[in-house]
């Protein structure tokens, strides 16, 4: 498909829903909420998942697949861990035509499933620390607008769950996580993120704190949660009796974390550095990073042209650069151009009569369309410098688009506006729940009320006399308000 019907700036979500399809990387699903993920974005979360699971391996996470399905008593175990997620379980009634005895559950989350087991294999000190990763797939029946990658009613993940003696060592993992979900933001997505802790009403009910990465899509004037990194405290463990025998021969409650990205993270990137010509891709994600396209010319050398381009692309990929021929003859080069340009292929290569007489190859970058010519001999050089220089720029241009969309504000009528305005506020605030509740009923609407995102880690100064911003009382912190997805 050629060239885009919807401008980013124009109309977003149709531009978001055309560039995810036509650059290849979702086919829709006629279940609403489903959708087929294609060898476009497969790659990119193999790509992470590479980046990913070599890191929590040095952390010396061990793999497990734990079942797709729960029995309905087993997920009730605890009311208050899955009140108000009741609504969205999927449930397995029949096989065949004939009902089960009992309905049995589709996992939107495992801790139900795996804990049972976490207690009878934890007995002593010497069986901890457990370390548990899966990657899979989780089920939740969302009702509020489907949109790819973002919001989906089935999602690939991967989930830790980690059991510890000592509060300490659970602490100290869950910042070492949280530090990886960062990386994966801004070191291979180029997106940036803010490190926080969530409030205790947005926090996972179930654990003691919840620390996230928080991305902002200046487009929507939305926050959005990048990843998530629990400290479960030991409330899983009273749950689920998962104790263990100290060494003074004690028996004490273990201490729990439990922390996930999940393929939402490639939607994140597809917001922020799309255009109107389509995907725009991180080198460090991109499963093909350039793209050789020969230019014939009628009469010219085309066998010299089509051996000049397979020698870059062998060279290339002997270099370990993602590189790859188009020498289609049924399509014309500029046809090609603007194909490549949708799918976000981050550097184009193009060889026609000139550039081999030159014994040099024109490239083209997708990010800001500059064009330079290169001697052949000096191709893999400069292509790691310019798919570098195209990763940072990516990041940092996100980066300055980000910081310009916060707003700094004092009083309730600024955070109305600077709401209104699609921005991103950073308020004092009291802290306090009520409040909370208070700003949520107060901001409701058709675009969703404004809730806290997190308190960033990174504190500005609060001046002693500061007053929250909602109750007028004195404010404890600074904290990310907005709408969010
Ligand atoms: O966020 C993570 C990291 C990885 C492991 N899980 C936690 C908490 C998940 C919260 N959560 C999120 N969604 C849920 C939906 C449900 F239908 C039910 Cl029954 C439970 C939940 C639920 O507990
Ligand atoms: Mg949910």
């Amino acid at each position: 498909k050629l060239g885009m019907a919807y401008k980013k700036d124009d109309n977003f979500g149709e531009w978001y829903s055309e560039v995810v399809v036509n650059s290849e990387m979702i086919e829709y699903y006629d279940i609403s909420g489903c959708y087929i993920l294609r060898p476009w974005a497969m790659e990119i979360w193999e790509l992470l998942k590479e980046f990913f699971d070599a890191e929590i391996k040095k952390l010396k996470l061990k793999p497990y697949y734990f079942p797709l399905f729960v029995t309905e008593n087993v997920l009730q175990k605890e009311k208050d861990h899955i009140e108000g997620f009741a609504p969205e379980v999927a449930w397995v009634t029949k096989s065949g035509k004939s009902d089960l005895e009992a309905p049995i559950a589709i996992r939107p989350t495992s801790e139900t499933v795996m804990y049972p087991y976490f207690s009878k294999w934890i007995r002593s000190h010497r069986d901890l620390p457990l370390k548990c990763n899966q990657w899979c797939n989780v089920v939740r029946w969302e009702f509020s607008n489907p949109t790819p990658f973002i919001r989906s009613r089935e999602f690939l993940w991967q989930e830790g769950h980690t059991v510890f003696a000592t509060k300490e060592e659970a602490d100290e993992e869950v910042l070492q996580i949280l530090e990886l979900y960062r990386r994966i933001y801004e070191e291979f997505l180029a997106v940036p993120v803010s490190k926080g802790r969530k409030s205790e009403m947005e926090k996972f009910a179930g654990g003691l704190y919840t620390t996230s990465v928080e991305a902002f899509i200046p487009n929507t004037g939305r926050g959005i949660q990048g990843a998530t990194s629990h400290c479960l405290g030991q409330n899983f463990a009273k749950m689920f009796d998962i104790t263990f025998e100290n060494e003074k021969g004690e028996r004490s409650m273990v201490w729990q974390n439990s922390w996930a990205y999940t393929t939402r993270s490639i939607g994140v990137m597809v917001m922020t550095h799309g255009d109107d010509k389509g995907l725009v891709l991180p080198p460090k994600v991109a499963p093909i990073q350039v793209i050789v396209i020969p230019v014939p010319f009628k009469d010219a050398d085309t066998t010299g042209i089509k051996g000049a381009c397979e020698s870059a692309v062998y060279t290339l990929n002997q270099a370990g650069i993602r590189a790859d021929l188009d020498a289609r003859e049924n399509y014309s080069p500029g046809w090609k151009y603007s194909q490549w340009e949708m799918k976000g292929v981050p550097l184009r290569i193009e060889i026609g009569p000139k550039d081999l007489a030159n014994k040099q190859v024109r490239i083209v970058r997708r990010d800001n369309g500059t064009k330079v010519d290169i001697p052949s001999t000096d191709l893999v050089e400069q292509v790691r410098v310019l798919l570098d220089g195209f990763q940072a720029n990516l990041l940092e241009t996100a980066k300055a688009k980000r910081d310009a969309c916060i707003v700094i504000i004092s009083t309730w009528d600024e955070f109305i506006a600077a709401l209104n305005d699609k921005k991103l506020i950073l308020a004092p605030w009291c802290d306090e729940e009520e409040v909370e509740k208070d700003v949520k009923a107060r901001t409701k609407g058709e675009l969703g009320a404004a809730k806290t995102l997190c308190t960033p880690f990174d504190q500005p100064d609060l001046p002693s006399g500061t007053v929250c911003f909602a109750s007028g009382k004195p404010a404890q912190k600074w904290s990310f308000w907005g709408r969010s997805y």
